[in-house]
C-alpha cells in the first residue's frame, strides 16, 4: 500500500469591512448613520470526486485561497457574500492539521464535503453602533479574518500496474513520460530506492496507477539488491509491465535479463507469473536494438511462459509506441479482475547499525507507521557487485529519513541485529 501524501495551504476568505456612512436626504443636514455590514468570506470545502484516484494534482496547486466578502456599502447595503471555494478530492482522503496532527476529518462517501477552514464573518457597519449618546458613529467593524491552516493530506493508494526489471532498464524515465511523475532518472543502477507512484491518464478518460519499482537483481528474492520488500509491491499490482532493454549496453543480453527477473518474481511468489504481464522493450532508440529485438522476440517465441506475453517495443526517448502501451494496458486492466489477496501486513528487514556522524541526516519523527517486532532473523541487505556503495549510502539514508533508526534505537535494538519491520509502507514525503 502507498501512502500518497502531500501537504497544502488553505486560507478561507475574510469578511467583508464594515460600512461607515450617514443618510443624505434633501432638506435632512444630518442623516442617520447608514453603513452597511460586510459579506461572509468564503468557506474552503472540500469535496470528494469520484474520478480522482490519487493527490497528484496537489502537487502542482499546493496553496489555496477563497475570495474576501464584499465590504458593506451606504444606504444600509451588506456587502456580497462570496461564493465558497470548493476543492475536489479522492475518495479516502484523510485531512490532518499539520500544526497538531489532529484528524480534521475523512473523505469516505462520495460527493462527501467538508469545511476546512471558514470564511470570516463580515464586519458590522455603524448601522449597528448608533446609541442615544452617539446617534452618529463613526466607527465600523473590519471584517474577522478567514481561517489560514496547513493541511497534510493522505490517500492509501494501490498500483494497478508495476513496472519491474533490470535496473536501468528505463522504468523511471518511462514513467516520467507517461505521467506525470517526477522521479529521479540515472545512468547507474539503483537510482530508484522506493516505489514512485504516478498515474496515467488517457484520452478516453480511463486511467490507472502505476508504480516504478526499484530494480531487481538475480537473488532479489532473498534479499540481494534492494530486497524483497518490493516485490510485495508486485504482489499486489493487476498487470506486469516487465521493462526489457534492448540496447545491449554494458554486455547485457535481453533474453537472459528477461529470464533473470522472471526467475525472481517466480522464486518470490509462483503466481505471479500468471498476472498478464506486457513485456516493453525499451530504448528502441539505441543503434543495436533493433537487431537485438529481432533476436529477442525469436528467444522469447520458444519460452514456454514468454511466448503468450506480447512484446511492446518503445523508446521513452523518442515516445515511439508510449501510446500503444498505455492503450493495451488500460485494455489488459479493463480484462483483470485478479484482485491481489495476500495479507494486507508487510514486513521488511532491516540491519541496524549504529549511526556513523557522516550519515548522522535528522530524522523524520512524523512517520509513524513502523512497528518494531524485535531483533530477530538473519542479516537482510546482502551486498551484490551491481549495487555500488553510493547506492548503499544513499539507500541508508533514505531509511534513516524515514525514522526507521529512531524506531529502532527507541524498540532496544543493538548494533548488528537485524530486526522485522511489520506495517510496511512508503510515505511520500517532499
Ligand atoms: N536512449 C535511451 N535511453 C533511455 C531510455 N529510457 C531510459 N534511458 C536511459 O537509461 C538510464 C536508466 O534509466 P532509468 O529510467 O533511471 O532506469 P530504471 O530502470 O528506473 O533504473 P533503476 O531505478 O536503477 O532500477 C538513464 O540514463 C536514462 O536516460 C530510452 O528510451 N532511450
Ligand atoms: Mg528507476
Amino acid at each position: 500500500m502507498f501512502v500518497d501524501q502531500v501537504k497544502i495551504d488553505v486560507k478561507a476568505g475574510n469578511g467583508g469591512n464594515g460600512m461607515v456612512a450617514f443618510r443624505r436626504e434633501k432638506y435632512v443636514p444630518n442623516g442617520g448613520p447608514a453603513g452597511g455590514d460586510g459579506g461572509h468570506g468564503a468557506d474552503i470545502i472540500f469535496k470528494v470526486d469520484s474520478g480522482m484516484n490519487t493527490l497528484m494534482d496537489f502537487r502542482y496547486h499546493r496553496k489555496f485561497k477563497a475570495p474576501a466578502g464584499g465590504n458593506g456599502a451606504n444606504k444600509s447595503m451588506t456587502g456580497r457574500s462570496a461564493e465558497n471555494l470548493i476543492v475536489p478530492v479522492p475518495e479516502g482522503t484523510t485531512v490532518i492539521n499539520e500544526l497538531t496532527g489532529e484528524v480534521v476529518g475523512d473523505l469516505t462517501e462520495p460527493d462527501q464535503e467538508l469545511v476546512v477552514a471558514r470564511g470570516g464573518r463580515g464586519g458590522r457597519g455603524n448601522i449597528h453602533f448608533a446609541s442615544a449618546k452617539n446617534p452618529a458613529p463613526e466607527i465600523a467593524e473590519n471584517g474577522e479574518p478567514g481561517e489560514e491552516v496547513s493541511l497534510k493530506l493522505e490517500l492509501k493508494v494501490l498500483a494497478d500496474v508495476g513496472l519491474v526489471g533490470f535496473p536501468s532498464a528505463g522504468k523511471s524515465t518511462l514513467l516520467s513520460v507517461i505521467t506525470s511523475a517526477k522521479p529521479k532518472i540515472a545512468g547507474y543502477h539503483f537510482t530508484t530506492l522506493v516505489p514512485n507512484l504516478g498515474m496515467v491518464r488517457l484520452n478516453d478518460g480511463r486511467d490507472f496507477a502505476v508504480a516504478d519499482l526499484p530494480g531487481l537483481v538475480e537473488g532479489a528474492s532473498e534479499g540481494v539488491g534492494l530486497g524483497i520488500q518490493f516485490l510485495r509491491h508486485v504482489e499486489r499490482t493487476r498487470v506486469i509491465l516487465h521493462l526489457v532493454d534492448m540496447s545491449g549496453e554494458e554486455g547485457r543480453n535481453p533474453f537472459e535479463d528477461y529470464l533473470a527477473i522472471n526467475k525472481e518474481l517466480e522464486a518470490y511468489d509462483e503466481s505471479i507469473l500468471d498476472r498478464p504481464q506486457i513485456i516493453v522493450a525499451t530504448k528502441m532508440d539505441l543503434p543495436e536494438s533493433n537487431d537485438n529485438l529481432a533476436e529477442f522476440k525469436q528467444q522469447i517465441a520458444e519460452d514456454d511462459r514468454g511466448k503468450d506475453f506480447e512484446v511492446l517495443p518503445i523508446s521513452s526517448v523518442t515516445h515511439d509506441g508510449l501510446q500503444e502501451l498505455v492503450q493495451k494496458t488500460a485494455d489488459l486492466l479493463e480484462q483483470t479482475t485478479i484482485i491481489p489477496t495476500k495479507p494486507l501486513e508487510e514486513t521488511a528487514e532491516y540491519e541496524y547499525h549504529k549511526t556513523s556522524d557522516d550519515l548522522n541526516i535528522s530524522f523524520d519523527d512524523e512517520i509513524d507507521s513502523w512497528v518494531i517486532k524485535g531483533a530477530e532473523i538473519e542479516r537482510l541487505f546482502k551486498m551484490t557487485d551491481t549495487m555500488h556503495e553510493q547506492s548503499m549510502l544513499r539507500f541508508a539514508r533514505q531509511m534513516r529519513g524515514m525514522g526507521i533508526d529512531k524506531a529502532l534505537r527507541d524498540a532496544g535494538a543493538k548494533d548488528g541485529d537485524t530486526v522485522t519491520i511489520l506495517d510496511f509502507s512508503f510515505t511520500y514525503v517532499d
